[in-house]
């Protein structure tokens, strides 16, 4: 079996793999996405998930379909500036329909759109398909190079993030931390290296780390599967803890600091996270626990006021009645036969049949319960006396 590896997008131009993240960590497999409906989909069926990296697969996926339509098939419906235009506006809007509530992906649609329009109004834009292909080259240029920058964000993410706890949490006999972290906000989350991951990374490579603590994270456990999955890979010294432990793990273990990603940061601070992010706050505030929300900045939305504009995803009843693992059969055939192959992920129920669900994906952490947002330009903190974060200055002035 190949070594594992946490690439969760790999990409030249014309040809993008996502790593399947519903079968991480029993079986690492990649699945092509040839253009936009395949982005759409696995997007919705969370085979990607992570704000950043929702994003960056919705723009590849179509930096894919394009580069294959106007140099492979020389589509007739591509001949023109305008008709790419208007192409890659169609297909963004139905990118936008996969999930609703990281604003990555609206960010980056928006954006992509201003982009290729101004190509369209350029010289090189001429009314023929040499116009046409030199849209679409913009495009596609601007998308590849959304990967390189999120990794890049990430790192910077990651030492704003380590410098900030060393700085003010409190340390442990041995002056390093011991952190909390939820969901996956990882390389696999992101292009690479990860947001709240990325500060333990972070934190860990520079020594300052004594131990991290991920939760289960339930329904969809992107703690036990993934995060999980990317700590033993790092070899950082690590606990999963389920989620309805944290408080009692904040009350014994010596915790400094919560650290966690953002799908959406409202204009006044209020971050919209994986479902539990809200009553790890309140315990965060309870137990005078630092709770760092981590973020690249295109997951503020300046146009949404405060958390209760924030459009909430309801997933299916399924992810609550049903928890997704391996067998101890399957394990058993591994260890008989050592062929990975083998290996089966499965749904078992878990649930009594007819309760009804509700099964929100995200909550809402309000800005009054965050000690500090993280983003790749710095840390927004609020000045003493201030009961809301500085966002709109800080964008700015950074
Ligand atoms: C680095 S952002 C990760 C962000 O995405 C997660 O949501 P999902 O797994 O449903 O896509 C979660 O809220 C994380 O904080």
């Amino acid at each position: 079996m190949s070594a594992p590896t946490l690439e969760a997008i790999k990409y030249r131009r014309g040809h993008l793999e996502v790593l399947d993240q519903l079968l991480l960590p029993f079986e690492t497999v990649y699945e092509v996405v040839r253009g936009v409906d395949d982005g759409h989909m696995v997007i919705r069926t969370m085979k990607v998930r992570g704000a950043p990296a929702i994003a960056i697969v919705a723009a590849l996926s179509l930096a894919v379909e394009l580069h294959v339509e106007i140099t492979h098939r020389a589509s007739p419906a591509l001949a023109t500036p305008a008709a790419v235009a208007a192409f890659v506006e169609a297909k963004l809007e139905h990118l936008k329909t996969s999930r609703p509530t990281a604003v990555n992906l609206f960010e980056a649609a928006g954006r992509l759109l201003r982009l290729v329009r101004t190509a369209a109004t350029q010289p090189s834009a001429t009314a023929d398909a040499a116009g046409a292909a030199a849209v679409a080259a913009a495009y596609i240029g601007a998308a590849e190079a959304m990967l390189a920058q999120d990794i890049q964000d990430n790192k910077n993410i990651g030492r704003f993030g380590a410098e900030f706890i060393l700085e003010h949490a409190a340390r442990k006999g041995n002056g390093r931390v011991r952190v909390l972290t939820h969901c996956n906000t990882g390389s696999l989350a992101t292009a690479g290296w990860g947001t709240a991951l990325g500060i333990i990374r972070d934190l860990h490579a520079r020594g300052g780390l004594d131990h991290a603590f991920c939760t289960e994270t339930r329904p969809y456990n992107q703690g036990s599967r993934l995060t999980a999955y990317e700590l033993v890979y790092e070899k950082i010294p690590s606990t999963l803890v389920c989620d309805d432990m944290v408080s009692a793990l904040l009350k014994q273990k010596d915790i400094a600091a919560i650290v966690v990603g953002a799908d959406r940061v409202a204009a006044n601070g209020d971050t919209a996270n994986k479902i539990g992010t809200y009553q790890l706050a309140i315990t965060a505030k309870y137990h005078g626990v630092l709770f760092i929300v981590a973020a690249p900045s295109t997951s503020i939305d300046l146009e949404t006021p405060n958390g209760d504009a924030i459009v909430i995803e309801e997933r299916s009843p399924l992810e609550v009645t049903h928890i997704r693992g391996r067998t101890l059969d399957d394990e058993a055939n591994v260890k008989e036969h050592d062929s990975p192959a083998r290996v089966t992920t499965t749904s078992i129920e878990i649930a009594a049949r007819g309760i009804n669900v509700w099964n929100p994906a995200f909550d809402v952490a309000p800005q009054s319960l965050i000690s500090a947002i993280v983003t790749e330009k710095g840390v927004i903190t609020k000045a003493p006396g201030q009961d809301s974060f500085p966002i709109k200055e800080f964008l700015a002035s950074h």
